[in-house]
């Protein structure tokens, strides 16, 4: 057994979608993909979806996020499989609360701060108990075939970008949802070199305006997890798209809670939901 040193860290999740966060303000701890498998390890490790490193712009070391402006707070974000994704929805909103309370940033309710990510600037508002993050515009994309174990057949799924990949797929029923085994990750027709995070969602009722649809996500990187923020903004986009946009406000009910999704004049998506840190440690964690 080796072991790990850690100066400090906290644990943090928006609707079970959950991460290590590491404050690094002045980039002294770049992660490696083998240090964000061991920190994510849920029996060897921490444990988590993924991994977030909190570091200034300029000194992140990543050319991506040391391109916004000198001193903004870059979040670093890893996938549990110590791969680097562009954008995590659920991430933002965890971030901005870790350094509220790490006292790295003031916020007062209704302020917001914008945070730097591979996937550009994002602003995040502080709303009471709840984080909203504007996730810029997305785009729909062409449809694909995605199997998944439960499924009888291959469906069609379509493509979103909302920095990240993803591919949303219809089902009829509860059921079809419930009976989805999301262990192995879902296979597509074409595959993309990228891959994608895959979303798979119920229709549910729109009602004065507001839509409204459960969701399961096979993450990339990640597995099935709880909640996925970016895919809940595909899956709710998707559903609107199908719906002849029916309706710019969208409850989205994960297995971890609940998310809304909001689109603004500027075509932008709101995520709006819960963010919550569960603890800090600090000292050895010991690895296999
Ligand atoms: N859980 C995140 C998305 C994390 C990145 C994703 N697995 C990818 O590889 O793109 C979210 O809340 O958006």
């Amino acid at each position: 057994m080796t072991a790990l040193r850690i100066d400090g860290f906290s644990k943090g999740h928006g609707t079970g979608n959950d991460f290590v966060l590491l404050a690094d303000p002045d980039g002294a701890s770049p992660l490696s993909a083998g240090r964000v498998v061991a920190l994510a390890d849920r029996r060897f490790g921490i444990g988590g979806d993924g991994v977030i490193r909190a570091v200034r712009s300029g000194s992140s070391g990543d050319a991506v996020l040391d391109a916004a402006p000198a001193g903004t707070w870059a979040m670093d974000y890893w996938n549990a499989d110590g791969s680097v994704s562009e954008m995590c929805g659920n991430g933002v909103r965890v971030f901005v609360r870790f350094l509220l309370e790490s006292q790295l940033v003031r916020l007062a309710d209704g302020e917001g701060i914008d945070i730097a990510t591979r996937a550009g600037l994002k602003r995040v508002e502080r709303r009471g108990e709840l984080f909203a993050a504007d996730l810029g515009p997305f785009e729909l994309g062409g449809d694909r075939l995605v199997a998944a174990h439960g499924l009888d057949i291959a469906r069609p799924g379509l493509d979103v970008s909302t920095g990240n990949p993803h591919v949303v797929v219809a089902l009829a029923s509860a059921a079809e949802l419930e009976a989805l085994e999301l262990h192995a990750a879902p296979a597509l027709d074409p595959v993309s070199d990228a891959g994608a995070n895959v979303e798979f969602v119920v229709p549910g009722t729109i009602a004065d305006g507001v839509g409204s649809i459960r969701m399961r996500v096979h993450e990339r990187g990640s597995g099935e997890t709880l909640s996925c923020g970016t895919g809940a903004v595909a899956a709710a986009m998707a559903t609107r798209h199908w719906s002849g946009d029916a309706a710019d406000r969208w409850i989205v009910d994960v297995p971890g809670g609940r998310l809304e999704v909001e689109v603004d004049e500027r075509g932008h998506a709101w995520l709006t939901g819960p963010a919550t840190l569960v603890f800090r440690g600090e000292g050895i964690s010991p690895v296999r």
